[in-house]
C-alpha cells in the first residue's frame, strides 16, 4: 500500500489529501488543470517539502514528522510532461545513464529488456533531437526503468505530443503496466488515457480528493461527473476468445458472453478492456435478428438515472446496466425509457457496434 498525507500551500493554492493507494497496478491521478496534481506527484517524489506530509511506501517510511528522504534516496523513477532528455548523449547512452549508477545488486530491469519493451532498437544510436516526441517520450520511460524503480511516477507523459504519437504510445504504455510489476502513479486530464490504462482513480479537484477507487465503479458512479458528462462510458473487463475471426474481427468474451471488436494485434486468452461510450449503446427489449449491429448483450436494468451534469437535458436519461459482475452506461432518450417501460431489474439486450468498441 501507498500512504499518501500531504497538506501543503502555494499561492493561493492548498493541497491537502490523505490516501491510500494500491501498490500494484496503475492509480491515475485525474482532474481538471490547475487541480493539484503535478503539486501532489511532486510531494509523493520529494520534490516538494512541506512538514507534517507523510509517505510510506510498501511499509517502507519515505517521510513523516521525524524525517525527509530526499528524492535521490526514494527507489522511484519520475517520467515528466516533456522527455528531458541529455541532448549531447545517444539515445543509449541516455538508457544506460541511470542503469551505470545503480549497484549491479539492484539492476532489476536489463537494457535488453527495456529496449525491446519499448520498441526502441532502431533507435539507440540516435541523438535526442533526431527522434520524435513519441520516440522521446519512451526513451525517457526506458531511462526511468532502468533505474529499476519500486515506483513510477509519471506527470502527463503524452501532454506534449500530438494524436498520432499518442496512439503510438499508448500500447508501450499498456505493456509496461501488463508486463512489469512496478506501481505506476500517472497524471493525466484526459479521460481516454486513464481508461485505457488505469486501474485505480483518484479524482482531485481544489487541492482536495473528490472521490477515489476502483476505476470501472467510479466511471458508473451515478453522483460523479465522470457519468453525468458528453463522453460518460464504461469499461468493461473481457478476454480474447479468438484475435482473427475473419474481416478484421476479434472474438471477445465478456461476462460469459460473446462480442466482436474490430481491434488488430490481440492474441488469444489475453485479457483485454473495451471502453463503450453510454452514448453508443441501445437498448432492446427482444433480440433483433435483422439489424447491423454485432453486438447484443444480456442485461438487467440497475437503476434509470436523470441527466445531470452542469447543463443536464432533460430529454435523456443515464440507464445502468447490470452485465454479470460489471456495469454497463447506455444514455438514452428519456421518450424511448418510456415507451420500453423500463424499469429497475428488468431484462434488456444492450447492443453495440463492433466499430463503437476502443
Ligand atoms: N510554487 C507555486 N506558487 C504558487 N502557486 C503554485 C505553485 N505551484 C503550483 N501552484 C498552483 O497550484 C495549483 C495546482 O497546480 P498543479 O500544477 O499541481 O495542477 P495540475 O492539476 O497538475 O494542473 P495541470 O493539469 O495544468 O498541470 C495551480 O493553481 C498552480 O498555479
Amino acid at each position: 500500500m501507498i500512504q499518501a498525507d500531504f497538506q501543503l500551500q502555494r499561492g493561493n493554492f492548498s493541497l491537502d489529501v490523505a490516501l491510500r493507494l494500491p501498490s500494484s497496478g496503475v492509480t491515475a491521478l485525474f482532474g481538471r488543470s490547475g487541480s493539484g496534481k503535478t503539486t501532489l506527484l511532486r510531494c509523493m517524489a520529494g520534490l516538494e517539502y512541506q512538514p507534517g506530509g507523510r509517505m510510506v511506501f510498501q511499509g517502507e517510511v519515505w517521510q513523516n514528522s521525524k524525517g525527509f528522504r530526499p528524492v535521490h534516496q526514494r527507489p522511484l523513477g519520475y517520467v515528466f510532461q516533456e522527455a528531458s532528455l541529455f541532448p549531447h548523449l545517444r539515445v543509449i547512452n541516455n538508457l544506460l545513464y541511470g542503469y551505470q549508477r545503480i549497484p549491479a545488486t539492484q539492476q532489476q530491469l536489463q537494457p535488453d529488456q527495456v529496449i525491446e519493451l519499448l520498441g526502441i532498437s532502431e533507435l539507440l544510436q540516435r541523438y535526442p533531437d533526431q527522434l520524435s516526441g513519441g520516440q522521446r517520450q519512451r526513451v525517457a520511460i526506458g531511462r526511468a526503468l532502468l533505474t529499476s524503480p519500486q515506483l513510477l511516477l509519471m506527470d502527463e507523459p503524452m501532454a506534449s505530443l500530438d494524436a498520432t504519437s499518442k496512439a503510438e504510445i499508448l500500447p508501450f504504455l499498456e505493456r509496461l503496466r501488463d508486463e512489469l510489476d512496478i506501481p505506476i502513479v500517472y497524471v493525466s486530464h484526459a479521460i481516454e488515457e486513464v481508461t485505457r490504462l488505469a486501474d485505480h482513480l483518484v479524482l482531485l479537484d481544489h487541492g482536495q480528493v473528490v472521490a477515489q477507487g476502483d476505476l470501472q465503479q467510479l466511471l458508473t458512479d451515478p453522483n460523479l461527473p465522470f457519468s453525468q458528462s458528453e463522453t460518460a462510458s464504461s469499461v468493461l473487463q473481457a478476454r480474447v476468445v479468438n484475435a482473427d475471426v475473419g474481416d478484421g474481427l476479434s472474438e471477445l468474451q465478456l461476462e460469459h458472453q460473446s462480442m466482436l471488436i474490430s481491434r488488430c494485434g490481440l492474441q488469444k486468452g489475453q485479457a483485454t478492456r473495451v471502453r463503450i461510450l453510454a452514448r453508443d449503446v441501445v437498448l432492446a427489449l427482444t433480440p433483433p435478428d435483422d439489424i447491423s449491429l454485432l453486438n447484443c448483450l444480456e442485461t438487467q436494468v440497475l437503476d434509470i438515472q436523470p441527466d445531470a451534469g452542469l447543463n443536464p437535458n432533460p430529454s435523456q436519461v443515464l440507464v445502468r446496466l447490470q452485465l454479470g459482475q460489471q456495469t454497463l452506461l447506455a444514455r438514452i432518450s428519456k421518450r424511448s425509457a418510456e415507451r420500453m417501460a423500463l424499469k429497475e431489474n428488468q431484462g434488456v439486450y444492450a447492443l453495440i457496434k463492433g466499430v463503437a468498441v476502443a
